[in-house]
Formats: structure tokens, C-alpha cells, sequence
């Protein structure tokens, strides 16, 4: 259940984003459970710019997922969510996400905002056809079922599947793939301005999920959609991101354009993250695990809850909890008391200096 609360001030400072369609501020999510407050989101603060593809990543469970939740006001019971949500559809009007009532949210949903999630089998109802998901969605949101149905095909061809076939199938006589595609195309039937995706691909083989990532890149330039797009595969969000967020511990720990954050991380974790991700470029020799482990929600360490396991770690680092503010520019932004030593203390094991290398792999 969401409280609806709205934050005093939002302390965070966050990225200066010029016309933000989405503004977050102080998402803060908790279970009370047995064995204590679990913080499952820390104070997150971030504008998203109209018409970009943010990626969201970090390791399993730092909560990348929660944020994408409390985005539409879906945290699940008993999850209290708190903060400020303000949604600026581009008529000029706001929408203050965590104050609307269930109807209004109901729309804002698939209407404004819509979401896929990792596995299209769990979305898709196996006894129905998948053309009866779109009427049935068409008709739940009063769209005219025929001008819906008509933009379906359209869609459905965008994302290279035979619309005719696809529509008279029942999900599972799709392959993965294809039932991804029907399921992006069917959340974006009534025309949303904001897309998010969590981890859509993650249970395809790589080549598909590359297919995807680029028919998704056409999708966004022909219906103007925002992306916010949650995964913890770094290199592969990187070639369709314009910017980077990551997650560490439930709360947002750096933030800046692709190839900032690629060839310039500033914060010793992303840098430990790439270090840590296999590369085509890299010798599996040279991926250097991060050590440690991601911290209990019940139980985050005290100041930077990177600390313990971060190599630049001082006492300041013990006590404070270091604020989000600019580094080498003024929107690429960190958590981090020491990330002007970052580089030399954690050197990359290959060079990124942008994504058009990465593209090239
Ligand atoms: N219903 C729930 N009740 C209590 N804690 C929860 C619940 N759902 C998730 N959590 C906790 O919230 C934290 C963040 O989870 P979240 O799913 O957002 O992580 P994530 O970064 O998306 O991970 P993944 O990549 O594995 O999906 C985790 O510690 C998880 O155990």
C-alpha cells in the first residue's frame, strides 16, 4: 500500500534535466519484517528527459525493480512507498503520480506509462489468444477497438512479426522472442509517452536480445517514446542508453551519460562492475569479481554503504553518507567522497572510451 506521502524538500541533488517528462524525488520503498525495516529503496532522486532511454543497472537485487514499482505507484503490499512522483505529460499539466486515485492510475498505466516485464509467458493470459490481449486491452482503456486493432498490425510489423499469425496464435505457440515482441507491441497500443522495461530481454539468447534492443530504437524514434529501460547487463543497455543510472545497495549511486559512464565512471563501484563484466575485448582472465557481497536491505552498512567492500574506503566513508553531486561534468553526477581517485585506484581492465566501440563488437 502506497501512502501517498509527498517529501518536504527533495535534498538529493539530481541531474538538470531541461524538460523532464518524469520527476523523482526521495522514492523511498520499506517492508516491515520480522527481523526489521527493510529499506528496499533509499531516497532516490532523478529526472527523466523526455524521449531518452535511460538505462537503470545494477547487480540482482540492488532494487532496480522496486524503482521501476514505485514509478507507477505498484509497489506490492505491505510496501510502503513515500516521495514525490510528477509526471509531465508535455500539455503543459503535471501529474503527481502518488496522489491519484485508483481509476485515474489504472489509465495513467498503460495509457501514459506502460511496462514490460522479463518474461512475456507470465503477462500473457495462455488460454487466449494474442489478438484477444489487445482487443480486451483496447476495450478495459475505451479505445476504439478497430483504429486499435489497425495500429496492432502496424505495430506488430514494426517489430518484423506477420501480424495476421501472431494475433490468431495463443502465446505459446510463439518462441520467446516473438512473444516478447507481441508483448512490447501490445504495451504500446494505446500509445503510451513513457515505455519501462524490466530486464524484457533477459531470458533470450544474446542475439535476440540485440535484435530486440534495435527494433526497440525504431520504436522509440516512430512513437516519440521515453525508455526507461532496468537491466543488470551493462554493456548491452550502454549501445541503446543516451544515459546511465546505477544502483548500488537501493539507492542510486552515479548517473551520467553513456559514454561518460563507460569511458569515465567516477564512482569505484560502476568502475568494479564494468571490471566485472565480460567483454568481448577483455580475456575472461582479466574480469575481476567484486568482492564482498551486496548488502542486506535489513541490515546496509553505515555512511556509504559501498564502503565495505570499496577499495578507496576512508573513516569519512564509515560515518557519512556521501551526497550526489557533480564530477568531471555537471550532470554526470556520484555518491562518492574520493571519485577523483577512482581511476588510478581502479583502473579499467579494457578501454571504453565510447559506445561506438562497443557497438562495433
Ligand atoms: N515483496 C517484497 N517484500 C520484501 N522485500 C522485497 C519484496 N520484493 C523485493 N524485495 C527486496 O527488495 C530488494 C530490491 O529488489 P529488486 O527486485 O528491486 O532488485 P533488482 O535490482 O530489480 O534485482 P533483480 O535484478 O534480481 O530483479 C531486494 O532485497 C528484495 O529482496
Amino acid at each position: 500500500m502506497s501512502t501517498h506521502e509527498t517529501s518536504q524538500t527533495a535534498s538529493t541533488e539530481v541531474p538538470d534535466v531541461a524538460d523532464p517528462i518524469l520527476e523523482i524525488r526521495d522514492a523511498e520503498v520499506y517492508f516491515d519484517m520480522d527481523r526489521g525495516v527493510s529499506r528496499v529503496l533509499d531516497n532516490v532522486s532523478v529526472d527523466i528527459e523526455r524521449g531518452e532511454v535511460l538505462g537503470i543497472v545494477g547487480e540482482s537485487g540492488s532494487g532496480k525493480s522496486m524503482l521501476a514499482s514505485a514509478l507507477l505507484d505498484a509497489v506490492v503490499d505491505p510496501g510502503i512507498l513515500s516521495g514525490q512522483i510528477t509526471y509531465h505529460p508535455g500539455d503543459g499539466s503535471s501529474v503527481d503520480v502518488l496522489g491519484l486515485e485508483k481509476e485515474q492510475l489504472r489509465q495513467l498505466r498503460w495509457e501514459d506509462i506502460s511496462m514490460v516485464f522479463q518474461g512475456a509467458m507470465s503477462s500473457f493470459n495462455p488460454t487466449m489468444k494474442v489478438g484477444g490481449h489487445f482487443e480486451e486491452t483496447l476495450e478495459a482503456h475505451d479505445y476504439d477497438v478497430d483504429a486499435g486493432m489497425e495500429r496492432a498490425r502496424e505495430l506488430l510489423s514494426d517489430l518484423y512479426l506477420e501480424p495476421e499469425r501472431v494475433l490468431d496464435s495463443f502465446p505459446h505457440e510463439l518462441s520467446g522472442g516473438m512473444q516478447q515482441r507481441a508483448l512490447i507491441a501490445l504495451s504500446v497500443v494505446l500509445e503510451p509517452n513513457v515505455l519501462v522495461m524490466d530486464e524484457p530481454t533477459a531470458a533470450l539468447d544474446l542475439l535476440m536480445q540485440r535484435s530486440i534492443l534495435s527494433l526497440l530504437e525504431d520504436l522509440k524514434e516512430k512513437y516519440d517514446l521515453t525508455l526507461i529501460f532496468i537491466t543488470h547487463d551493462l554493456p548491452l543497455i550502454a549501445e541503446l542508453a543516451d544515459r546511465l543510472a546505477v544502483m548500488y545497495a537501493f539507492e542510486l549511486i552515479e548517473i551520467g551519460t553513456s559514454d561518460e559512464i563507460l569511458g569515465d565512471a567516477a564512482h569505484p563501484y560502476t568502475r568494479s562492475l564494468l571490471n566485472a563484466t565480460p567483454n568481448l575485448d577483455a580475456p575472461l582472465s582479466e574480469m575481476q569479481a567484486i568482492e564482498g557481497s551486496a548488502p542486506d536491505p535489513v541490515n546496509v552498512p553505515s555512511g556509504c554503504s559501498y564502503h565495505p567492500r570499496c577499495p578507496l574506503a576512508d573513516e569519512e566513508c564509515v560515518s557519512e553518507d556521501p551526497e550526489f553531486r557533480p564530477t568531471f561534468t555537471e550532470n554526470h553526477q556520484a555518491a562518492c567522497f574520493h571519485w577523483q581517485d577512482s581511476a588510478e585506484v581502479i583502473p579499467f581492465n579494457i578501454e571504453r572510451s565510447d559506445t561506438s566501440e562497443v557497438d562495433d563488437e
